[in-house]
């Protein structure tokens, strides 16, 4: 009888500066709540996870105002200057709690429409050195170069096997931990969780999810959300 366990980490720290809004977009409100309540519920729902972290700025000023903020089970961590640190941070809250042979699931509180479904296939197919849930490009890619005030094609990108990276993203804890330290003292600041382990010389595995797990970003982003979040 296996008993991994497995432990959510929501990196939660950022500005959302793309956002432009008044404060932080995890903190902005679909359906009377806060996004990132919305993860929090989704994540904190799903049968297999006991406990999450949450990587909170050290100047929030508005998590006590979340309907998680005396909740049991959240075990908070500091952020950091980028996700990649704030990540870090959230695995160093679970030393000595965490074996090094546990799942850590990293999940984007700027992701409220994930699936409990989504999680179920990803945790099917999981298998080491890890997977993380993505959605094959449906567009023609392009690769462009800065050119006066804009930018030019220098040519168009074959999109066979090019995929969106989503989140989760699922990793032993010791490997994780490992990976994203190595990739950080070679000065390379990843931006998800898979380039660290891929750094290492590891490929995790493509597990294709829903394109309505969108990372909610730009202003357009929250009528989407809050339109997915209705059917979900
Ligand atoms: N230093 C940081 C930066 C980002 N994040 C978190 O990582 C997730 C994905 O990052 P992103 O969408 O880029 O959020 P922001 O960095 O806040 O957005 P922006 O880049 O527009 O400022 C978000 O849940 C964000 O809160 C974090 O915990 N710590
Ligand atoms: C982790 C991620 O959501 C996968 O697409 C993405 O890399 C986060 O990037 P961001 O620049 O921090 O939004």
């Amino acid at each position: 009888m296996s008993n991994v366990r497995y432990w959510p980490v929501l990196p939660a720290a950022g500005v959302g500066s793309r956002m432009k809004a008044d404060r932080p977009k995890q903190y902005l409100s679909l359906q009377g709540r806060y996004l990132m309540d919305h993860t929090l519920e989704r994540m904190l729902s799903y049968p297999l996870f006991e406990r999450a972290v949450v990587v909170l700025s050290d100047e929030d000023p508005y998590w006590s105002a979340s309907e998680f903020a005396g909740d049991s089970r959240v075990i908070r961590a500091p952020g950091g200057s980028e996700r990649c640190y704030s990540v870090l941070n959230g695995l160093a809250a679970l030393e000595g709690v965490a074996q090094d042979e546990d799942w850590v699931v990293v999940h984007d509180v700027a992701r409220p429409c994930l699936r409990h479904s989504d999680l179920d296939q990803l945790f099917h197919e999981l298998q080491d050195p890890g997977a993380i849930l993505a959605v094959p490009t449906r567009d023609t890619m392009k690769r462009g170069h800065h050119s006066g005030e804009g930018s030019v094609i220098d040519h168009t990108v074959d999109r066979t096997q090019l995929w969106h990276a989503l989140t989760p993203q699922v990793f032993r804890y010791g490997q994780l931990q490992q990976a994203l330290t190595q990739c950080l003292d070679d000065g390379f600041e990843v931006t998800d969780e898979a380039s660290a382990i891929e750094h290492c010389g590891q490929s995790p595995l493509l597990v294709e999810g829903r394109s309505d797990n969108i990372k909610v970003t730009r202003p357009e982003d929250l009528a989407l959300a809050e339109f997915f979040l209705s059917r979900s």
